[in-house]
């Protein structure tokens, strides 16, 4: 007979360490997820009075307890099959820690000789109670265990007594005599037979709980199954939730953007409000407006049908216009042809006397003028008797010319005469006035004047005129262009009087004649003007450049020709006409004789030349009169200049300037006697420059 107990003072330690039984071994399995497993067998045979003497302890791994597990028999039985045994059994085995006392890992074997005994295996997980009953670990249903347990250790409470078969009773069972031997084993093998049953209850129970235990793990296997997929379904549900984070991030923002936009809907209305009681107010005005634009729609109506009516006046009004415009074109056309006859009669070229008034006013005796009409003028010479016995003589030299200015003849009144002329240049015809006379006889007065209205001279108020009518003509289509130049001639020699150079480089200058016959002067500032101001101030710079060297009677200015000369070209497009004229104005250099100047070198030069000058003017003008075929134009520059104005085709007019002083008496006669030979010169019909 043997008996296994675990002695009531091996506790379990409190590392935590289980008790179990496998394979017919104990196992004592530390905390440490089974990888510790100590085997603990404690056999205690009573052979008679023998005992096991000594406790054997072994320390084998989970995989060395597996294939080293001891035969037991009848032995209560802690045991463990492997670490994930253990690993599975642990949390029934905290379970069972609660309920148990602890007990001591260390196991003692007693009869180590007889292993045989423990020759069936027992099934896993069987934890022990310390006092000896048995507490399986990893039992898959506590009653079970527990209703096993409990039966275990009734069984095993009764294994604790041994049944005396003979001998005294010791607390209910009886003592067997130490003789009797033979109960004693049948005593034994009662226990054996008990423990046989128990054992095979107990496998029976194990197959139960192993059946239980993979039912467990199946589901355990399906519980991380589920576990697998609701961790899944965890992350799917964070990622949803970050989403509806990101989402509740939008949410908000949209929430604030609802905010704003509530805010500025507020506004908004606001300003809805206030826009609609504006509108009222414009709708108001607006049908007011509507109102007032129906009256105007209408009045509208009435006056386009009196601008259609108007429209209608105006063309009738236009083609009117458009005939009275031919009317006055045939008009100004048969002015122009009247007019023309009238200068013709009255002779292209003309001279006009006009008398000096004296310095202390009056007209001097020996100068009368014709009070029946203003054509006449007498030079009345007194001859005092040689012996003094006879009365003197008087002698007079009559003279009549196309008109006679008194010394009282306003400058207004000289240019009306002579206005018609200027007229021509306007149609077409060249004209050409000079200024005849002796120095100081009044030339540049009548031809210049002085810068006064009242005593401005021909060349400005001429210039005025021109533009005037050139004005009006261009209310008949007419355009006109007008080229300025101003030259003086002096001892023969051409000078620009508009040059605006250095003195030191002025050019010289040659008379030259055109293809179409007309006379140019080369190197000449010819100005291009378009209003009686310029005009005036290119007088003015003239006046500036003229010489005046000084010399015993006058200044320069009285030995020198000066020539203004006018190139006027209109167009009347709209009657395809165009006509071309020039107007010279010539103030000429003074006439008187060498012998009373007294010249001496270059004044005598000058002398020379200003006679010689003004008697080739005679010449020419008297060549022209006698219809000869040689006109002596080049004999000097002043004819050649003025070959254009002074030839047929052109109105001419000459003043003789008379100075009324007794001893510029001869000077005047000479004057006179020369005007009077031009005055009796007929020049042929004038023709107008008109293509
Ligand atoms: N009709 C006039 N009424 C008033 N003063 C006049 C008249 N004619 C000439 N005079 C004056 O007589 C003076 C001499 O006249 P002006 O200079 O015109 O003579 P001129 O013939 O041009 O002399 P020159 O040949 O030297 O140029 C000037 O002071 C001028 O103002």
């Amino acid at each position: 007979m043997q008996t296994v107990y675990i002695p009531p003072k091996q506790k379990t330690p409190k590392d935590k360490t289980s008790i179990h039984t496998y394979g017919g071994g104990v196992w004592a399995i530390s905390a440490n997820h089974g990888k510790t497993l100590t085997k603990v067998v404690q056999f205690k045979f009573k052979r008679s009075r023998t005992e096991i003497p000594r406790t054997q302890k072994l320390l084998l791994s989970p995989q060395q307890s597996m294939s080293r597990l001891p035969v037991m028999s009848s032995k209560r039985v802690l045991a463990c099959s492997s670490a994930e045994n253990a690993q599975d059994l642990a949390p029934a085995q905290k379970r069972l820690r609660k309920d148990a006392d602890p007990v001591k890992p260390a196991a003692t074997v007693i009869g180590t000789k007889r292993p045989a005994l423990a020759a069936t295996r027992a099934p896993l997980s069987r934890p022990l109670r310390a006092a000896g009953a048995a507490t399986v670990a990893a039992a898959p249903s506590r009653g079970v265990i527990k209703q096993s347990v409990a039966s275990a250790a009734a069984k095993g409470g009764n294994m604790k007594q041994p049944v005396a078969s003979t001998g005294t009773k010791t607390g209910g069972t009886q003592k067997r005599n130490p003789w009797d031997l033979k109960g004693k084993v049948s005593d034994m093998e009662d226990k054996v037979r008990n423990y046989q049953m128990k054992v095979k209850t107990l496998n029976q129970e194990n197959e139960v709980l192993q059946d239980s235990v993979s039912q467990s793990q199946r589901k355990m296997v399906q519980v991380e199954k589920e576990l697998q997929i609701q961790r899944s379904q965890i992350g799917e549900y964070e990622r949803k939730l970050q989403v509806l984070a990101g989402v509740q991030d939008e949410l908000e923002k949209v929430l604030s953007d609802k905010n704003f936009l509530q805010k500025e809907l507020t506004n908004l209305e606001g300003k809805y409000k206030v826009m609609e009681t504006l509108r009222d107010s414009q709708e108001t005005e607006l049908q007011t407006l509507k109102m007032k634009l129906s009256v105007q729609e209408s009045t509208l109506a009435r006056v386009q049908a009196n601008l259609r009516d108007s429209e209608e006046e105006v063309r009738s009004l236009k083609e009117t216009v458009a005939q009275q415009k031919d009317e006055i074109y045939a008009g100004e056309m048969e002015r122009r042809r009247l007019h023309n006859t009238i200068q013709e009669l009255k002779g292209n070229i003309r001279v006009f006397c006009r008398v000096r008034p004296l310095v202390g006013g009056g007209l001097p005796k020996h100068i009368q003028l014709a009070t029946s009409d203003n054509k006449a003028i007498t030079l009345a010479k007194t001859e005092e008797s040689h012996t003094g016995k006879t009365a003197d003589t008087q002698k007079n030299y009559n003279f009549s010319f196309d008109r006679v200015f008194g010394p009282r003849t306003s400058q207004q009144e000289v240019f009306e005469e002579i206005s018609l002329l200027v007229q021509s240049a306007l149609d077409g015809y060249n004209v050409c006035c000079f200024a005849y006379g002796q120095t100081g006889s009044g030339k540049t007065y009548t031809m210049e004047g002085d810068e006064f209205d009242e005593t401005r001279g021909v060349i400005p108020r001429a210039v005025q005129q021109i533009f005037k009518a050139a004005g009006k003509l261009g209310e008949q289509g007419w355009e006109f262009t007008f080229t300025a130049s101003f030259v003086e001639i002096y001892n023969e020699t051409l000078r620009d009087l508009l040059y605006t150079g250095k003195s030191s480089k002025r050019p010289e200058h040659e008379i030259r004649k055109t293809a179409s016959n007309e006379v140019t002067i080369t190197n000449l500032t010819y100005e291009r003007v378009i209003n009686e101001d310029q005009v005036l101030g290119l007088i003015a710079l003239a006046n500036q450049n003229r010489s005046t060297a000084q010399t015993a009677q006058n200044d320069r200015s009285s030995r020198s020709h000066s020539v203004f000369q006018l190139d006027i070209e209109g167009v009347n497009a709209g009657r395809d006409v165009k006509c071309k004229s020039t107007l010279c104005l010539v103030d000429l250099a003074g006439s008187e004789r060498m012998v009373k100047s007294q010249s001496q070198g270059d004044r005598f030069k000058e002398m020379t030349a200003i006679n010689g000058s003004l008697s080739n003017l005679g010449i020419v003008i008297a060549a022209l009169a006698n219809k000869e075929s040689y006109v002596p134009y080049r004999n000097s520059k002043l004819t050649y200049l003025l070959q254009g104005c002074l030839g047929g085709n052109s109105k001419t007019l000459m003043f003789v300037n008379i100075a009324p002083e007794p001893d510029s008496f001869g000077e005047t006669l000479n004057s006179l006697r020369f005007a009077s030979k031009v005055n009796d010169c007929v020049i042929g019909t004038a023709t107008a420059n008109k293509k």
